[in-house]
């Protein structure tokens, strides 16, 4: 198995919404495709990857310095010893030449051609990318169905309390059961008029709502918003400091009894580790949201799990940002305690195949080999585009 061609574009995934730290008025998204001399039905198998939401697209790094890399390693130093494709083979590669730390916009690159190579490795195979990760890195009896709650919540302009209460409800007609919303982009006394009007839709039931905060305060304000939200009982309190102050977190972790999740913008298992070290999260109650498209690719994401399981860390305390297919063939074979999905935002990238459907808040999976873009009408338009 060779690698014919590496192709490599940006796709707009730009809306109105805002969060308390950015609007996404310009979000976009790297993509590839890496074209194999494999050939089904007169065609190439290619693998398609992209970087899941929330950083800009990638393409000067993946143009100049990723892309390049990979097409320079011998065919052969990226197979295992059956002779099949091991995605894994090719970070070294990739990250020829590259100093650790300061991971950002490079971790965004090599994810995109990282999931690339998983959905090419597992096609080849003719498997769903849950199967084949399962056989080679969980146990061999992956998860059928996954957990997933609805992200949503934003900020948007002129959108009004009924508004809020209006999405939330369509998230629960589409079959979840767990919603989460934004806090943090306005005074607490109106995000309390907000997280009230939304538990009201959840019929009191405040342990089936998240907030997120997507890391705008400090430690007072932390603390402060914690006092108030702490008595309902609340699903988790999402990145409520900036990623890299462990202290922060570590604090807060002492004063805020629910469960608090964090990780979306932590990119590389030594900033995974230093949060486990240092930033007080307990493995009881909360949750690591790091997103391996984000992340340097599964590659990475599966030292992290080394890493949790060596600090006494379940799986099951993972719930993946990004509310992609990627992440959900990963949550499956590697056992997590779930994934994001976001119902309405993040086209046409974001979601799963179409047609799935969402029961009780778990999704199932379906049987396309790698990890099913072509079940994904729209997006594969665009992939396809890349290399045709
Ligand atoms: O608003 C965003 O950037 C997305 C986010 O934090 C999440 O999905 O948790
Ligand atoms: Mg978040």
């Amino acid at each position: 198995m060779k690698i014919i061609s590496v192709h490599e574009g940006v796709v707009p995934i730009s809306s109105s919404i805002r969060n308390a730290w950015i609007d996404f008025s310009s979000m976009d998204c790297s993509i590839v495709a890496v074209v194999s001399d494999v050939m089904r039905d007169g065609e190439p198998v290619v693998g398609y990857g992209f970087n899941s939401n929330g950083r800009y697209s990638a393409g000067e790094i993946l143009r100049r310095r990723i892309i390049p890399r990979l097409l320079d390693a011998e065919p052969e130093s990226l197979l295992s010893e059956d002779g099949q494709l091991d995605p894994t083979r090719a970070w070294d590669f990739v990250m020829k030449n590259e100093k650790p730390g300061g991971h950002g916009e490079r971790s965004v690159a090599v994810g995109v051609m990282d999931m690339a190579l998983f959905d090419l490795a597992s096609k080849i195979a003719e498997q769903p990318l849950y199967r084949w990760l399962s056989d080679r890195h969980g146990d061999g009896t992956p998860d059928e169905k996954v957990f997933v709650y609805a992200a949503g919540g934003y900020y948007a302009p002129g959108k009004t309390l009924r508004d809020l209460q209006d999405e939330m409800k369509r998230f629960l007609d589409q079959g979840y059961s767990v919603v989460k919303m934004k806090i943090g982009g306005t005074d607490l006394h109106q995000d309390l008029a907000r997280i009230e009007a939304v538990i009201e839709v959840l019929d009191g039931d405040a342990s089936r709502l998240a907030v997120d905060v997507n890391g705008r305060f400090d430690l007072a304000t932390a603390l402060e918003y914690g006092r108030a939200i702490e008595p309902y009982g609340l699903f988790w309190y999402e990145e409520v400091g900036d990623p890299l102050d462990y202290q922060l977190n570590a604090t807060l972790s002492e004063h805020y009894r629910g469960p608090i999740a964090t990780g979306e913008n932590l990119f590389s298992l030594q900033d995974a580790r230093n949060l486990i070290r240092y930033g007080g999260m307990r493995p009881d109650r909360d949750y690591i949201q790091v997103d391996p498209a984000l992340s340097y690719g599964l590659t990475e994401y599966l030292r992290i799990q080394d890493m949790l399981k060596q600090h006494g860390w379940s799986s099951r305390r993972c719930i993946p940002h990004g509310g992609h297919q990627f992440s959900l063939h990963i949550a499956a074979a590697l056992k997590l305690g779930g994934n994001e999905s976001y119902p309405g935002e993040f086209q046409p990238t974001g979601g799963f195949a179409d047609g799935a459907v969402v029961q009780d808040s778990y999704v199932g999976l379906t049987d396309t080999p790698g990890i099913g873009f072509e079940s994904k009408a729209a997006f594969y338009k665009v992939l396809r585009e890349l290399h045709t």
